[in-house]
């Protein structure tokens, strides 16, 4: 599996997909710096005169509702619904679901529009398969572990590839799980890690259509592995931003190989 994942970042390093983001305010920067550093080529566009013509052009979308208003939510499922047509791949990425029932409401709607990937934190994708226990605005007030009968549930309701992100990576789909155990606490303290995880799984799925869950694995791999280089040589969460996208630029193969931490089930 490390083989085919490696594979998987080189290709984004080489095809340079393009990768059309409907994403928010806070995390449009450091998502497209992201994505640029990972290799891929991204667009931020949320006008509806565009959106759908910007679908056709891509080789992924992502749908992010972190900072959504009602505008915003008809450009989301524009986007989305094109992408449903054209069997593009597109990612659903939860940002607050939970904290408030315009948000509920929202990701009910977009679910319907097959999302080939949903990427969330324990308590997002919790919130999503209703189960009680609540949110703290956008982080998690859970561990990846808690939301996987959850996911599992989601997975067999929708389809998606479900990955819980945190401390550990959950990627789930139908009878296969992976675990990824990378990353760095410090992580969590600079915000939209998250919201980049979701952008480098549209780059992913963007190089390998065929296969969602081995696209999703592969970019959670690349940003823990990554995130947790960058963390061993960052003073705090500012350099550890900076240092993200190095080290998303230079990685190499043996450094990647020797760091990732991962175990994988079939529960058939
Ligand atoms: N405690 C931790 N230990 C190790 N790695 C972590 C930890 N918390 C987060 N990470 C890393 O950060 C990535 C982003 O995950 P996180 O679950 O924090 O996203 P999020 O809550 O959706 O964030 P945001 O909403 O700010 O984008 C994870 O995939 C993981 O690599
Ligand atoms: C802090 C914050 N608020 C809405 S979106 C966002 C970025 C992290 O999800
Ligand atoms: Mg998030």
């Amino acid at each position: 599996m490390k083989e085919k994942i490696w594979k998987q970042i080189s290709e984004v390093r080489t095809k340079s997909p393009l990768v059309h983001n409907i994403t928010n305010y806070v995390v449009m920067n450091n998502t497209a710096n992201a994505l640029l550093a990972a290799g891929a080529s991204p667009v931020m566009a949320h006008a509806q005169a565009e959106v759908q013509d910007m679908v056709n052009i891509a080789g992924a979308l992502i749908v992010n509702i972190g900072t959504l208003d009602e505008y915003w939510v008809e450009s989301m499922e524009l986007a989305a619904g094109r992408a449903k047509e054209q069997a593009k791949p597109w990612v659903l990425d939860p940002v607050g679901a939970g904290a408030t029932p315009f948000r509920n409401q929202v990701l009910q709607s977009l679910l319907k529009l097959q999302p080939s990937v949903i990427r969330g934190n324990a308590s997002e994708i919790m919130a999503i398969t209703n189960v009680p226990g609540g949110t703290k605005g956008v982080d998690s007030i859970h561990e990846s572990v808690d939301a996987v009968s959850s996911a599992k549930h989601l997975n067999q309701q929708t389809g998606s590839v479900v990955c819980v992100s945190g401390a550990a990576d959950i990627i789930i789909h139908e009878s296969r799980v992976v675990k990824l155990s990378n990353g760095d606490p410090l992580m969590s303290k600079v915000t939209g890690l998250g919201c980049t995880a979701s952008a480098l799984i549209g780059a992913f799925v963007a190089v390998n259509p065929a296969d969602p869950f081995l696209a999703t694995v592969s970019a959670m791999a690349f940003l823990g592995v990554a995130g947790e280089l960058a963390a061993r040589k960052s003073a705090g969460p500012g350099s550890l931003q900076l240092n993200l996208l190095d080290v998303l630029y230079s990685l190499p193969q043996e450094e990647f190989m020797s760091v990732i931490r991962i175990e994988e089930k079939n529960e058939e």
